[in-house]
């Protein structure tokens, strides 16, 4: 079957200088989701946003909010911006102590009527996700180390992002793939090949024409 792969571009790349303008262009595409990157300075090297400016986003839109935490505290944190209306929220199972307690935080996220994702680092076996991949709405795999935009994809991605589609397919999972890093016309198409089914992109998506660069991500599987 045919699914349309979703586009989530990165507002870490947006001109802060031109927010509606750029808002407007992207609301004029064929992107449906909005990743929001939240960093805590202590998990990853880098500060971003707090929860007003995701409800200062949900007056201004109606895309789905995306919401990535990349915080040394996602029970904190996911509740924060579950409250001003995050759709999706995905943490790091490197944040926390034990993939259990990764399974009993999906539960808590997805009790508060959102849905819940999970992320692992460049580094991080993809096996471990094993036991909790009945419970999630989404996999995030980073295939840049997180805290910045711009850097360049890493081509081992691709093998976790096929590991997970096997383990779906074989196992009857529901969970959506996400990948999130470098992604630009050629490694979005790599990845599509893989079996993703959410490519986040930043800096691609924010240079040049947004509704242009957008479609141009835009393919069937
Ligand atoms: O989570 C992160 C970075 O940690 C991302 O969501 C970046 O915003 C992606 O930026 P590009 O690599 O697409 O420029
Ligand atoms: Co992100």
């Amino acid at each position: 079957m045919k699914s349309e792969i979703i586009i989530a571009p990165s507002i870490l790349s947006l001109d802060y200088s031109e927010v509606d303008r750029q808002l407007e262009e992207l609301m004029a595409s064929d992107a449906k989701w909005l990743h929001f990157d939240v960093m805590d300075g202590h998990f990853v090297p880098n500060l971003t946003f707090g929860p007003d400016i995701l409800r200062g986003f949900k007056k201004k839109t109606s895309l789905f909010m995306d919401v990535h935490i990349m915080v040394d505290d996602p029970t904190f944190v996911s509740k924060i911006f579950i409250e001003q209306g995050a759709d999706m929220v995905t943490f790091h199972y490197e944040a926390m102590n034990s993939i259990e307690e990764c399974i009993v935080l999906c539960k808590e996220i997805q009790k508060q009527g959102c849905k819940c994702g999970i992320s692992i680092k460049p580094a991080t076996p993809v096996e471990v996700l094993d036991s909790i991949l009945e419970y999630v709405d989404l996999v995030l795999i980073m295939s840049v180390n997180p805290g910045f935009g711009g850097q360049s994809f890493m081509e081992d991605s691709l093998e976790r992002i096929a590991y997970l589609d096997n383990k779906r397919k074989e196992d009857q999972y529901n969970y959506l793939i996400e990948v999130d890093g470098g992604i630009n016309d050629v490694t979005g198409k790599k990845c599509i090949d893989a079996g993703v089914d959410v490519l986040v992109a930043g800096s691609y998506v924010f240079k040049g024409n947004i509704k242009e660069k957008v479609k141009s991500l835009q393919c069937q599987k």
